[in-house]
């Protein structure tokens, strides 16, 4: 029961939702009932089919719908007095600015991104208004409190990059299945249906050049004359067959490696399949709704004039997503999905990139991914084991966020109250440690050196001679800093900016300066300039520190740039550190590695773990609670299952559970200020 200050403090608070998905239904209709009276809510989404098992206040009426709006009317049958107000939009919209963030008591955020979460830690500390965030991944999830000053900011810790691999790993020497999802997934589906113009290491090269480039340029397109059943088998041989041969002839690569075994569509489909094939496909014209009330497990809400709702699986008769293909079936499904995205998706070609939630894009990625594992000798998966690594997926927890929302709501009541010395992050764990299951820790001081929420400098290292100005705006200021519209000044000199209100000479020599070399810029940037940074629609700016250096690592450092200092490294780590990629939002393929895209989804980052930092002087590291985020609960997890060595305080201290290596400066307990 809420004390009578507690109530009067809900009464009159004005509340910010981001985010109406798994957490956020949860927590309106906990906030509902807790007495808020004044909510308003931000979502950009509409309501899909796969949000309806666990985003209970959507029924299957509802598909695309606003999720805001919905979820409003949802909640006034049952508080029909309560203020509600929905915002069908991007959080990141320039109506919702400084001003409109003023407005609130509290911003509660129920996000599933990097990006979006970074932008709105970025105006509730411009705006002075406490954030409380939140996440979950299956059984883990975690509540923390950022209040300017007093905590760490939302960005205060890097956060882990997202996994990524060597390109050859991907392209030739595969040795695991999510290899073979990566390449299935950001190198074929990509070449296939995506843009055509993109760079893509689809193809091997053998050492003798054997590949022609023009045999390289000309395969991916269909011939005059070709169907599509032809052109899918071509593709098919290509890919599995003659690729793989190629990749054979460079004999060095196999000489401590497996060789694998080039597969071609004649082998695997004879004759008589073909003819099935065929039958198959014209079992799936003649009827309405494609054939999938049996498919207990896929979505069953969808008409066959959507062109979004035609399945190769349906079509060719397989049932149970959790089966494992045969290499036939992989191989026909291939070639039906294949067909289908030619066929009654050729409006999307050249546009699509892979969602998980696009059955058809599943069904094609999980058949590729199974018949390059079968020709490397790896164990082949299920569509739906698939479907889970290539969308990153951990399946949600309904109860999870529920538990979430619950103490999104006790840290808010504290919050609105002020009262600072019980503020707690806590975390959800999947298995009890010390028969607890929630995990409450003081939180932490804001990192003295944070970007987001401090004034200290960033240092940029950078060949001035080399790089140009696009560089440092794609891939610092954009995919490291998050920044959506920069201006950077040198001095009084302003070398880049965006906006509409632009005038035409300005936005010209803006224009041109993007494609100039740091150092022959109007006012050069060199080793020593100190550049300022802003984005004035997040009412942040950052000094960056530009130091030349000459030589960069292609492997390790393939931007040619590196940006660290808002969290130092420990000293005799100091020249490995790479911080910059520790905030990395890449989702790009580079020439060196590819990444498994994350943070569209960020409930499910594949983690590389152990990276220390140091945050206010301590010591500690990325995979220690202080400074989790969704991902690395996973570690948590483990910790507190016993499979990782972990400490606890005693019995008696009933406040709180440290789990850490013993080491790490996070067993011992941090007052606020
Ligand atoms: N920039 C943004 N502006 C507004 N809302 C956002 C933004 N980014 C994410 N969201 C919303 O945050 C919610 C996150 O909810 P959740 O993690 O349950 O994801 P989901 O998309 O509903 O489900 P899933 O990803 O599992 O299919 C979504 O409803 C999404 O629309
Ligand atoms: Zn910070």
């Amino acid at each position: 029961m809420a004390s009578e200050q507690q109530l009067s403090a809900i009464k009159g608070a004005k509340v910010l939702m981001v985010g109406a998905g798994g957490i956020g239904c949860e927590l309106l209709k906990t906030l509902a009932l807790s007495g808020f009276q004044d909510i308003h809510i931000i979502d950009m989404d509409t309501i899909e089919v796969s949000n309806l098992n666990r985003q209970f206040l959507f029924r299957k009426l509802h598909v695309g719908q606003s999720k805001a709006k919905v979820a409003r009317d949802a909640i006034l049958r049952f508080t029909p007095r309560i203020s509600i107000t929905p915002y069908h939009a991007n959080v990141k919209d320039p109506d919702f600015n400084l001003d409109f963030f003023k407005q609130f008591n509290v911003v509660l955020n129920g996000l599933d991104n990097l990006d979006a979460r970074r932008h709105v830690n970025r105006l509730c500390l411009a705006a002075d208004i406490p954030l409380i965030e939140s996440g979950t991944t299956g059984f883990l999830g975690q509540v923390t409190v950022h209040v300017k000053g007093k905590t760490e900011c939302y960005e205060c810790q890097p956060k882990p990059a997202p996994k990524s691999y060597p390109v050859c790993t991907i392209t030739s020497t595969p040795s695991k299945f999510v290899h073979c999802i990566v390449w299935a997934k950001d190198l074929l589906f990509a070449k296939l249906f995506g843009d055509k113009n993109q760079e893509n290491d689809l193809n091997v090269r053998s050492s003798d050049s054997a590949s022609s480039s023009e045999h390289v340029e000309d395969v991916f397109e269909i011939k005059n004359g070709e169907d599509i059943e032809q052109y899918g088998r071509r593709i098919y041989d290509h890919v599995f067959g003659y690729n793989i041969e190629v990749a054979l002839s460079n004999e060095e690569t196999w000489r401590n490696r497996n060789k694998p075994r080039p597969i071609y569509s004649r082998d695997v489909l004879p004759a008589e399949l073909i003819q099935e094939n065929g039958s198959v496909d014209k079992n799936h014209e003649n009827g309405n709704a494609v054939k999938n009330q049996e498919n207990g497990n896929v979505d069953k809400f969808f008409v066959a004039d959507d062109p979004s709702a035609v399945f190769a699986m349906a079509s060719l008769g397989l049932k149970n997503p959790q089966d494992i293909w045969s290499l036939v079936e992989n191989s026909r499904i291939f070639l039906e999905a294949l067909k289908l995205f030619f066929t009654k998706r050729e409006k999307e070609l050249g546009q699509l990139t892979f969602d998980k939630d696009d059955q058809l894009a599943v069904e094609f990625v999980t058949a590729a991914a199974n018949i390059r594992a079968d020709s490397f000798g790896i164990p082949l998966h299920s569509l739906f084991e698939a479907k889970g690594i290539a969308g990153n997926i951990v399946h949600a927890v309904a109860t999870t966020n529920a538990i979430i929302a619950g103490l999104i709501v006790i840290e808010a009541i504290k919050v609105l109250q002020n009262d600072t010395s019980n503020y707690r992050m806590t975390y959800c764990l999947e298995h009890p440690s010390r028969k607890m299951l929630l995990m409450p820790v003081e939180p932490f001081e804001p990192n003295k050196s944070c970007y987001a929420c401090s004034e200290t400098p960033l240092l940029l290292e950078v060949n001035t001679h080399r790089s140009m100005l696009r560089d440092f705006v794609e891939k610092i200021i954009k995919a490291k800093l998050g920044m959506n519209f920069p201006l950077i000044m040198h001095g009084s000199a302003l070398l880049y900016e965006v906006g509409d209100d632009l005038e035409e000479d300005m936005a010209a020599n803006y224009a041109a300066n993007l494609d100039k070399v740091l150092s022959e810029l109007p006012s050069p940037v060199t080793g020593g300039t100190i550049l300022t940074v802003e984005d004035l629609q997040q009412e942040l700016s950052c000094k960056i520190n530009i130091i030349h250096r000459e030589e960069f690592d292609e492997e390790k450092e393939p931007d040619r740039m590196n940006l660290s200092g808002w969290t130092q490294a420990p000293p005799k780590e100091k020249e490995n550190t790479n911080i910059s990629s520790d905030n990395g939002a890449s989702t790009s393929t580079t020439s060196q590695t590819v990444t498994l895209e994350t943070y569209g989804d960020d409930d499910i980052e594949i983690l590389s773990t152990g990276t220390e930092s140091v945050s206010a002087g301590k010591k500690r590291k990325v995979s220690d609670i202080s400074d989790a985020t969704t991902s690395d609960l996973s570690n948590i997890a483990d910790k507190s299952s016993g499979k990782k060595k972990h400490e606890e305080l005693d019995d008696d201290d009933d406040v709180v559970v440290m789990l850490g290596d013993g080491n790490s400066d996070i067993s011992k307990k941090k007052r606020l200020q």
